[in-house]
């Protein structure tokens, strides 16, 4: 059984950790991580005690066969430096982050095969998308394998790196903008009527329950499912008129922002990339 290295344990490492364990494919003393600050990975021990925590990214990779990369992106250059020279040659780096590319990370290695898994939030419930990109240098068999490792806690969708920034969009920062949405549908309630927050989280949370539920066994379509709860003449139809209006370009305001930023945090990767010394 392949051993797990992870360095970063902090909100998506930590993440991935606990679901790969509740995914059940993975051993709990499989796992081998370190954090720069060490209380955090103690932290996560102390939930599955089987776990190994390393005092430095030199002894995870000495002990661990698929490592995965789970710092914040510009940290993640100075990490590959860190270990490019003891890494064995049959050892697979897993970055998470959508600004690095794969080929970038090979640039930096020495014959290791790279993988890049952008993972969502909700993959803790074992459920939604990740995104994968794989390097050349990563054999199929390597690519079964590792596919089916990701598919124990999601659904992992192959993407060409020129889509990377809105896949991650909605794959990885859908579940916060989707969480703001709602918050605002919450807000507007209880501003504009009698119910108070409690019963109108309640209400909407168990909603999108449902929500998910009904796209998961397949019975609707997004569009399919809107059309039947509008009724003709009825409230739903007005309700959808106020949205129309008042999205308007949103999204595609949205999306454009976030570009700007994946283009700012490439620059950022670039630099460093090109600084031979850090
Ligand atoms: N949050 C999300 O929903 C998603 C995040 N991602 C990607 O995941 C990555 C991590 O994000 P997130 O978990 O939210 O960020 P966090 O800041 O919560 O986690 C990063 C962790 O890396 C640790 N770290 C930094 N440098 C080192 C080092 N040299 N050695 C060991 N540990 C180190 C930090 O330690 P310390 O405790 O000292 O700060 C911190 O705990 C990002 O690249 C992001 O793009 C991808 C998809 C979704
Ligand atoms: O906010 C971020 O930068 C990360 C990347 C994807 C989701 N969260």
């Amino acid at each position: 059984m392949k051993k797990l290295g992870f360095i970063g344990t902090g909100s998506m490492g930590g993440l991935i950790i606990e679901a790969f364990i509740k995914g059940g494919q993975i051993k709990a003393e499989h796992i081998h991580m370190t954090n720069r600050t060490l209380e955090k990975a103690k932290q996560l021990q102390l939930r599955h005690k089987k776990t190994v925590v390393h005092h430095d990214i030199y002894s995870v990779i000495n002990h661990a066969d698929w490592i995965f990369i789970c710092t914040k992106p510009m940290e993640m250059v100075h990490v590959l430096k860190d270990i490019s020279n003891l890494l064995r040659p049959d050892q697979v780096v897993i970055t998470i982050t959508s600004p690095l590319q794969v080929e970038e990370s090979e640039q930096i290695l020495n014959k290791q095969a790279v993988v890049r898994f952008i993972p969502s939030i909700v993959n803790l419930s074992l459920e939604g998308p990740s995104l994968i990109t794989y390097s050349n240098r990563c054999s199929s068999d390597l690519r079964d394998e590792l596919t089916s490792l990701f598919s124990s806690i999601s659904n992992p969708v192959t993407i060409d790196p020129s889509i990377t920034r809105v896949a991650s969009d909605i794959a990885s920062c859908g579940p916060a903008f989707i969480s703001f949405l709602i918050e605002r549908m919450i807000k507007g309630a209880v501003d504009e009527t009698k119910i108070d927050e409690k019963t109108a989280t309640i209400i909407a949370e168990s909603m999108l329950i449902g929500f998910g539920e009904l796209l998961k066994q397949k019975h609707f379509d997004l569009a399919t499912l809107r059309k039947r709860v509008t009724v003709p003449g009825g409230v739903t139809g007005v309700g959808l008129k106020v949205l129309q209006n008042e999205t308007g370009w949103m999204f595609h305001e949205l999306f454009r922002e976030t570009e700007k930023k994946y283009v700012e945090d490439r620059q950022g990767i670039s630099k460093q990339l090109n600084n031979k010394g850090s």
